[in-house]
């Protein structure tokens, strides 16, 4: 049985909409249910919109802690931040009464900042509510790269650590990022893709497809532990 289910549509805008509505539904389930809501977003390109859609979504932000996939190791006013992303994007609107829990720490390197990241991660309630991933075309996710210095030990099922630094050819700067376990410790997980070289990726991971066995998306797409829904756009 298939732990994935595809959610395709036909422009980009009606994906952001329909993952903005189920995640803001599901934010909603967790404060009824437990008095807050925990999210974990990722940076990129690809979530602008859903952001947008989500900082206007009705529903008691003042109880929901944002935090993020992963990290460039950057300062939160260079574009290239994922804080940046999130801060002009979601906690917007509506949202601005969130809590924002952000992984840079203004520490040089990732290593440096690693265990006050990792504190910040310790201490948010567990599992999460939701956690939003993207894709590269290299098959990455998060900060999971080919060829990343510490991707064995991010993707390791029984790992320990919560967060890790990690640098690799395709990364750009040095960056930091949640690990397997604690992504897939979640009530929900999605993946936001767009485009057919992406949609043509998944697609040979979920055949098990030998050339598909480097991408490290692989790990959130043959796993059991949590169901994937995975929203594309052409
Ligand atoms: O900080 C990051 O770079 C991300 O968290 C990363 O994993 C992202 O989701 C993919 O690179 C897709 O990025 P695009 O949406 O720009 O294609």
């Amino acid at each position: 049985m298939s732990n994935v289910t595809t959610h395709s549509f036909t422009n980009c805008n009606a994906q952001a909409v329909a993952l903005a509505e189920r995640v803001a539904a599901q934010l909603r389930e967790a404060i009824a249910a437990r008095g807050h809501a925990v999210i974990a977003v990722s940076g990129g390109s690809t979530p602008r919109d859903f952001f947008a859609r989500l900082s206007r979504e009705a529903l008691d932000w003042a109880q929901v802690t944002i935090t993020l996939v992963d990290e460039r190791w950057v300062p939160d006013t260079d574009t290239r931040s994922n804080a940046k992303l999130v801060e002009t994007t979601l906690l917007q609107n509506a949202a601005r009464a969130a809590r924002f829990v952000p992984l840079y720490t203004g520490a040089p390197t990732p290593e440096a900042g690693l265990a006050e990241a990792d504190a910040r991660i310790a201490a948010l309630p567990v599992p999460f509510d939701v956690v939003v991933l993207g894709m590269g075309e290299d098959g990455h996710t998060a900060s999971f790269f080919p060829g990343g210095d510490h991707l064995a030990a991010a993707l390791d099922p029984q790992g320990t650590a919560k967060v890790l630094p990690m640098q690799a050819p395709g990364a750009g700067e040095p960056r930091i990022t949640l690990t397997l376990p604690v992504l897939l410790d979640t009530r929900a997980l999605y993946l936001l893709v767009s485009g057919e070289k992406k949609r043509d990726l998944l697609a040979d991971v979920r055949l098990g497809l030998a050339e598909a066995k480097n991408y490290p998306v692989r790990a959130v797409v043959r796993q059991d532990r949590v169901p994937l829904a995975v929203y594309w756009c052409p």
